[in-house]
């Protein structure tokens, strides 16, 4: 395994009864990155990452977690991630403070890190309410506070946005570019929304009746930026001044996508941004175009 790898996994089969669901499934996830993880409806994705988490056997293959065998080291391999898969066991009749709590003395988590957690999942305000009173966006971030107590170096989450509303589906794209940034994790989520991941991943693994497939990360003419900005509005403006409004799209509070087609101009716009004493406290270039690349792999074989 290469040391860079924050997971690998390698040939990784899996049978049920006599139908094989898993062939030859390997990939690779390096640190600081977000995969999207696509394909149609029983491709193969929530099977991987069952064994990814050890909730279900292969019947050969390998997994790496952070340098760990995951079936020959199991807990120093577990203890490297963290996983959201189906919706998180809450007890409903306690706060989220008392359900933070609990799991958090059982790993003996100090105060400090239960504490800041609930402030970076923006659950504050509500932390003392009953679990059973939360909406579906308030359960599931106190699901992910929970999964990041003991600080892990890599994340899984199964269909994230999944019973979102527009808001939370925001809302947990920020706390999770957030989390990439502060906390140096490494995310592999699942999804069917091709939208959402085009905005929240850095990359995507493609699989198909149980099959990875090999996936083009670059499509040509279909460079984009993302942009995290001090001030969200004025930059837009300033980007209107060189770039077509409908090659500009707000993602969040602080952040914007730019398709880019002439990078001379690009560059002028960052300069008049940087002029006008915004902030840009980070830009990443994407060169994924998902429903594109979604189209190329599948072609007709739609969910
Ligand atoms: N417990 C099980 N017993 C038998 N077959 C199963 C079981 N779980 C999953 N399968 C089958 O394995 C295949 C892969 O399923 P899986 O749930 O991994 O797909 P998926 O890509 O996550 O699909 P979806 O997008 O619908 O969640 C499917 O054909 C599914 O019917």
């Amino acid at each position: 395994m290469s040391e860079n790898y924050v997971v690998t996994v390698e040939n990784l089969n899996k049978y049920y009864g006599k139908r094989q669901v898993l062939k030859d499934v390997s990939f690779h996830i390096c640190p600081n990155e977000i995969v999207g993880f696509i394909g149609p409806n029983g491709a193969g994705k929530s099977t991987t990452m069952k064994c990814m988490c050890n909730l279900i056997f292969p019947d050969s293959g390998t997994i790496c977690i952070g340098g760990y065998d995951i079936l020959k080291e199991r807990d120093k391999a577990l203890s490297c991630q963290a996983a959201l898969i189906e919706s998180p066991g809450l007890y409903m009749d306690m706060t989220g403070k008392e359900n933070i709590n609990l799991i958090a003395k059982m790993r003996k988590v100090p105060k400090e890190r239960v504490n800041e957690l609930i402030e970076f999942t923006g659950l504050d305000k509500k932390i003392n309410l009953k679990a059973g009173k939360y909406s579906m966006g308030m359960k599931q971030r106190l699901g992910l506070a929970i999964a990041l107590l003991s600080k892990p170096q890599f994340l899984i989450l199964d269909e994230p946005t999944n019973g979102l509303d527009p808001t939370g589906i925001i809302d947990l794209r920020n706390t999770l570019h957030n989390l990439v940034k502060e906390e140096k994790i490494s995310i592999l989520f699942s999804s069917h929304q091709l939208g959402e991941i085009e905005k929240l991943a850095n990359r995507i693994i493609c699989i198909n009746n149980g099959r990875i497939i090999d996936t083009p990360q670059a499509l040509d003419g279909n460079m984009h930026y993302i942009l995290q900005v001090s001030d969200v509005i004025n930059t837009k403006k300033i980007l209107e001044q060189r770039i077509a409004n409908d090659k500009i799209e707000v993602l969040g509070t602080d952040s914007l996508k730019v398709m880019v087609d002439d990078q001379e101009l690009f560059s002028e716009s960052l300069k008049e941004i940087l002029n006008q004493d915004i902030k840009i406290l980070d830009i990443y270039k994407m060169e994924l175009d998902i429903e594109s690349i979604y189209q190329e792999v599948y072609g007709d074989h739609h969910e």
